[in-house]
């Protein structure tokens, strides 16, 4: 059941406390609790997702965050490699976590980068040969909306048809869809078509349709299927509106670990408390009232095991908060270290957004979605025409069509480089083809048609860190991404945009593109100029990993072993996209399932 207030609360101890229900999160808590022996209480600080008909929606996800009530509202520290700009970092705060509030694009990363996990962990069950099996389990691939002949756009045996997760093709054709696909004809030494990236042993390089995890039109995310599947067990609590602030130490075993089985958090009943005083000059008598709503602390405890699913940003926080890091920088804070272990918070690790704007000519504006996002009278159009029968315009994503590249094996980086791409199956950079003026926070100009192509660093080698900025919980950590730190990185960027800018002037789009947007793109000329206009640009694609990395038992690096256990605790495990010791080739949901999937078979193995 899912429950609003800490006093509905039947018990203070379950077999499992887990600290957030997004993705990974709802995973664990529907799986452990098809044993109707095990109680499991899930805690989450963002409210309800049930009433929201825009999270549904998959083309409104990109209204979903930032700085919105479903959303942590973080932001970037100044970024050296992006003339020093600071932006929106959204994370989802909800039921779902980010599979609420994402943009659905769907895949699970290759075996190369699976394979990987298993090397560096030391446990080969992690590479890919193991962790397919996860796929029928989780997903549910189902007929896009608009039934169209789906055959040559996916391979069926990547695929899993009665799972939990709805995935679809786009359900909506549009326009442009038709030339992409004419420039994997036209120019197919460079964009080869690709009848399915959704990841594994097929590679994921070329172009071809976006899958979305999505089904009948409406978004699937961890809360309407894991979490719907299981929220009538008896044994299953969720509580919304918690924030959780620390683990605690509860113990230790005779080999000498440190036992955290506590959990402390807020909840959203607190009392408000009201100081009245009086403030007289010799001139004036001002009566203040200072009102301050105290939310009293309540801690949980786990017989088993507590699991921190709180995500890449807010996993390591609360390990820091709970004096597990580097002892210098919590002792620094006032914080008593307990575990000092440097690596908690650092190797953070993400993808860029590059949003490559193009000006459609006249004769075609009307073909993009321009129109719909700047006319809210359109706009409310296609929802009536979703809420009917959730059909047209709104079941897709941002894009029909994307791709995965690689910078050429002989480009002059790799003379200084090494290749950061776990193995040749597995892209540098991504292109994202949409059919609309796409750059988040920044609204649709009020006149003209626009395609999008977005380029996305795929494999960086930049990596950043998340920190406290004090010792109060409420206080938003300090993200540092690092962004395009490296020459790798910027280079590979460079390598994108001139990519696309042959991707764009193929026949395909020769009536249908008439300029690039914006000064900066438009004086992007030169290498130097190029790297100017990506430096000027370049945000996040919201795919943080990597800041409480997997590593073997005997490294000496890492947090968490390959159990997912948290070194040198008992009874605290991490299961979220923070365990990744490197970023996957790929939108970061998907791995994350699998991942959480293979977390619960882990734990119940371990009962
Ligand atoms: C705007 C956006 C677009 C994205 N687009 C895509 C996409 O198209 N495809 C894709 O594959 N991936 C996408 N991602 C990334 C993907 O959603 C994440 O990689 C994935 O959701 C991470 O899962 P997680 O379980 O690690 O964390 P999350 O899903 O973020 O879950 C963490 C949960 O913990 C809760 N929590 C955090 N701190 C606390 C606390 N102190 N107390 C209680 N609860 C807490 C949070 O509120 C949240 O519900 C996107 C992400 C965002 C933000």
């Amino acid at each position: 059941i899912i429950i609003t207030q800490p006093t509905q609360l039947t018990s203070n101890t379950f077999d499992y406390v887990i600290v957030g229900a997004g993705t990974a999160g709802l995973v664990l808590a529907s799986r452990l609790t098809e044993d109707a022996n095990i109680t499991v209480l899930v805690l989450e600080a963002g409210g309800n997702n049930a009433d929201n008909s825009d999270i549904a929606i998959p083309f409104l996800a990109q209204t979903l965050t930032p700085n919105t009530n479903l959303d942590w509202n973080y932001t970037v520290t100044p970024q050296a490699g992006l003339n020093n700009r600071i932006f929106a970092y959204p994370q989802g705060r909800v039921l779902g976590g980010g599979s609420s509030v994402n943009y659905l694009i769907h895949q699970y990363g290759t075996d190369e980068d699976w394979d990987r996990f298993g090397t560096l962990s030391g446990d080969p069950q992690w590479g890919w040969g193991h962790m397919q099996k996860f796929i029928p389990r989780h997903e549910k691939f189902v007929p896009p909306v608009d039934g169209h002949n789906t055959t040559g756009q996916f391979i069926p045996s990547l695929h899993g048809f009665n799972g939990v997760v709805s995935v679809s093709l786009p359900g909506n054709n549009q326009s442009v869809d038709s030339r992409v696909l004419a420039v994997t004809s036209q120019l197919e030494s460079q964009f080869p078509f690709n009848e399915d990236m959704s990841g594994g042993n097929h590679s994921l390089l070329g172009i071809g349709f976006m899958q979305s995890s999505a089904g009948g039109g409406t978004r699937s995310s961890s809360s309407t299927t894991y979490l719907a599947r299981a929220n009538k067990r008896p044994n299953l609590t969720v509580l919304i509106n918690a924030v959780v602030t620390k683990v605690i130490q509860t113990g230790s075993t005779s080999s000498g670990l440190k036992s955290f089985r506590s959990v402390q958090f807020t909840g959203s009943s607190g009392t408000t408390v009201s100081l009245t005083g009086k403030y007289t000059s010799s001139n004036a008598s001002i009566q203040i009232l200072i009102e301050v709503k105290v939310n009293p602390s309540v801690i949980v405890t786990a017989l088993r095991e507590v699991i921190l699913s709180a995500g890449a940003f807010n996993t390591p926080q609360i390990l820091q908060l709970s004096g597990i890091g580097d002892s210098a920088d919590l002792q620094a804070l006032k914080i008593n270290p307990i575990i000092d272990n440097p690596s908690v918070g650092v190797n953070l690790s993400d993808q860029t957004f590059l949003p490559n704007i193009f000006t459609v000519v006249p004769a075609h504006e009307n073909r993009t979605f321009d129109h719909v996002v700047r006319d809210p009278n359109q706009l409310n159009a296609r929802i009536a025409q979703w809420q009917a029968n959730k059909t047209g315009t709104l079941v897709n994503n941002i894009a029909n069509n994307f791709g995965f590249l690689r910078v050429p094996s002989n480009d002059s980086v790799f003379k200084t480089n090494s290749d950061p791409a776990p193995g040749p199956k597995s892209p540098h950079w991504e292109m994202l083809v949409s059919n609309y003026f796409l750059s988040p926070g920044v609204p649709v100009p009020p006149t003209g048609g626009f395609l999008t192509i977005v380029t996305v660093l795929i494999s960086p080698t930049s990596r950043g860190s998340v920190k406290l900025r004090s010792n109060n919980p409420f206080d938003k950590p300090l993200i540092d991404p690092s962004f395009l730190q490296t020459d790798f990185d910027i280079a590979v960027m460079r390598d994108s945009v001139k990519s696309i800018l042959s991707f764009a002037a193929a026949p395909a789009f020769s009536d249908y593109i008439s300029d690039r947007f914006g000064s900066a793109f438009q004086q992007a000329v030169t290498d130097a100029k190029i790297d100017d206009y990506v430096r000027s640009l370049t945000t996040t694609i919201f795919h943080p990993c990597g800041t409480a990395a997997m590593s073997s038992v005997s490294a000496n690096f890492g947090v968490v072993n390959p159990d997912l256990t948290v070194k040198g605790t008992d009874g605290l495990r991490i299961v979220d996209a923070s365990v990744f010791p490197y970023i996957p080739s790929a939108h970061t949901h998907g791995p994350v399932y699998l991942l959480a999937e293979r977390a619960s078979e882990i734990i119940q193995a371990a009962q």
